[in-house]
Formats: structure tokens, C-alpha cells, sequence
């Protein structure tokens, strides 16, 4: 898109898109809505992808990295470029986990404007429905949506996707959740101990962990075949957040350490030491959906003590 696709507002098409009544506010220039709850901290979901870009747990902790430098549909296209994904927060993987497929990575759904379909007392749901647009991508009917509930010490996300046409097809997916952490080389992954996982890194080759706990001095790309249902993230030392998962029968495992993090160009170069991904994923195997039938899966983040 270019600035000719702009109208006298100055907005082009797409910005005008993703900027529908719906999402009054915005969070580095990217169009969203805020949902807050005192007690229970507040999030930020944005229009593209319904992307959660923030959450900030009640006692003011911003919890999801967001890159400083990413950018996002609205913004590249002014500069006359792809529509291009927004790196942090939480990511919707759909209806491809990374380059597992013939779609584009990760799927087209994280750089879709979704609708905001309700406004919950603490929380929002975003909807996502195949049209003629995703059609160019992918031929199936479907209508996805996504959940975001606030609770004290806790935010919970859930995927929830329907097949809505007359023949069955088939999908990987991820909630590919950025936490953002203090310093990586204090951080550690507890729970994965004696699990299977293909290693991302080294052709994708089954091994099992042996550590207790996982800490990431490098570039880490796993994706952990048949995880527990809770992981627990550890900072210096100290229980920082439970990582629950339902539905999803893998748990990804990303950092891409400083060499890969140099080459990433909209993320800052020392920011990997200060991310993790841990992602809830249906990567290893695809879901499949008869007609009429419905897939869930969610993740939930949970302040440990
Ligand atoms: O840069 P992106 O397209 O957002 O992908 C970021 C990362 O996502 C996943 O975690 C994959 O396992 C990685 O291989 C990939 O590099």
C-alpha cells in the first residue's frame, strides 16, 4: 500500500482498518482497546491480530515484552512497505504454527484487523471470521476468536476456533506469548525436566531435556512435545509466574539468542536478554476439524509466590 491509497484524513486504507470505532485507544501508535480491572491490573489488546501487546498485573509490573522498534500494519504501510507482524506481547499463530506449511510464517491471522465482537467486566473478546481476504490466503471457513479475561494476579487467554464450511480441514496454531523478563541470564524454566522436544536449532531432532530447569544462555527454539500442564518461570532465584496451558499439546520454547536477535530489524539488538517466549502451541501435529466442529485452547499467566 502507498500513500496514494490515503484519503484527506491522511489515513490510508488499512490504517483506517485496523483504527475502526471499536479501538478508540492505541499503544505505540498501534490501534486497540485498553481493559482494566484495579485489583486485577490492566491489558492492552490491539486491533491487529488481537494481538495482546500489554499486560500490567495489579501491582504495576509490565508483564509482555513489547519490542520499542516493532512495527505493525498501519505503520509499514506508510512507509510503503508489507503489512508486517508486530514482535511481543501475544502473538495469534493461526492457522499455521512458523513455517510449518505453505502459508505464510505463523499464519495470516496476526496481521488481520479482527472485530471487536464483546466487552467483558474484565475482559474482551476479539473475533476473526474467514471473508474474501483471508480466502486469498487460505480457502476454509472458519471463525476464530479470542478471549482475554483479567483476574487478580492472573490473565487468561483462550483460542477458540470453529470450522463454519461443509468439508473438514486441518490447522497448527500457537498463543506465541513474550514475557518479558529482567535479565535473561536470571531467568530459568522450571517443569520441562525428562521432556521430549524437537529442537528447532539442530533440524528439528528429538531430544530430551535433561535439566531441572532451563536457563537460556543462547538462541533456544524447542518445541516441547507433550509438556506439563504448568510451567514455572523463575527470576533470580525467585518464583516470578505460573505458566498454565489447556488444549494446546505443545509448549514452544523461543529465544533467538544475539545473533538471530541482530538480524531481527524490528527488534532492538539487546532486547533478546530481556524476552521469552513460551508459547502455548498445536505445532507438532495439526488439529483437524469436521464441519460444525469447534477447537479450544488457552493459556494462563499467574503471579507465583
Ligand atoms: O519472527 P517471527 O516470524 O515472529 O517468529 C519468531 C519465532 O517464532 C517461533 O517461536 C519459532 O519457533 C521460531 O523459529 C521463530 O523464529
Amino acid at each position: 500500500m502507498t500513500r496514494a491509497d490515503s484519503d484527506d484524513t491522511g489515513l490510508s486504507n488499512t490504517d483506517r482498518l485496523f483504527r475502526s470505532a471499536a479501538f478508540t485507544d492505541a499503544l505505540q501508535a498501534l490501534p486497540g482497546i485498553r481493559v482494566s480491572d484495579g485489583a486485577a491490573g490492566s491489558a492492552f489488546i490491539g486491533a491487529q491480530g488481537a494481538q495482546l501487546l500489554s499486560w500490567q498485573s495489579g501491582d504495576g509490573r509490565e508483564r509482555l515484552y513489547l519490542s520499542p522498534t516493532t512495527g505493525g500494519a498501519t505503520i509499514h504501510d506508510d512507509a510503503g512497505g508489507e503489512a508486517a507482524a508486530i514482535r511481543g506481547g501475544i502473538p495469534v499463530c493461526f492457522p499455521q504454527f512458523s513455517d510449518r506449511g505453505e502459508l505464510v510464517k505463523h499464519g495470516f491471522a496476526r496481521n488481520q484487523p479482527w472485530r471487536l465482537a464483546a466487552r467483558h467486566r474484565h475482559g474482551a473478546t476479539l473475533a476473526l471470521a474467514s471473508d474474501t481476504i483471508t480466502a486469498r490466503h487460505w480457502p476454509h471457513a472458519f471463525h476464530a476468536e479470542l478471549r482475554v479475561a483479567l483476574a487478580p494476579g492472573a490473565l487468561r487467554v483462550t483460542l477458540a476456533v470453529v470450522n463454519t464450511g461443509n468439508v473438514p480441514w486441518s490447522f497448527t496454531a500457537a498463543l506465541h506469548t513474550y514475557l518479558r523478563v529482567e535479565d535473561i541470564h536470571a531467568t530459568r524454566l522450571l517443569g520441562l525436566d525428562g521432556v521430549r522436544y524437537q529442537d528447532a536449532t539442530d533440524a528439528c531432532i528429538v531430544k530430551t531435556q535433561d535439566e531441572a530447569a532451563l536457563s537460556i544462555p543462547g538462541e533456544v527454539d524447542r518445541v516441547y512435545l507433550e509438556p506439563p500442564a504448568e510451567l514455572l518461570l523463575e527470576e533470580d532465584g525467585q518464583p516470578a509466574l505460573r505458566i498454565l496451558q489447556h488444549g494446546f499439546a505443545d509448549t514452544v520454547v523461543w529465544n533467538p539468542g544475539p545473533e538471530k536477535a541482530r538480524a531481527l530489524r524490528d527488534m532492538p539488538d539487546e532486547d533478546w536478554l530481556r524476552m521469552l517466549c513460551v508459547e502455548a502451541a498445536c505445532a507438532a501435529a495439526p488439529v483437524s476439524l469436521a464441519p460444525g466442529e469447534c477447537w479450544e485452547g488457552g493459556q494462563t499467566l499467574m503471579l507465583a509466590s
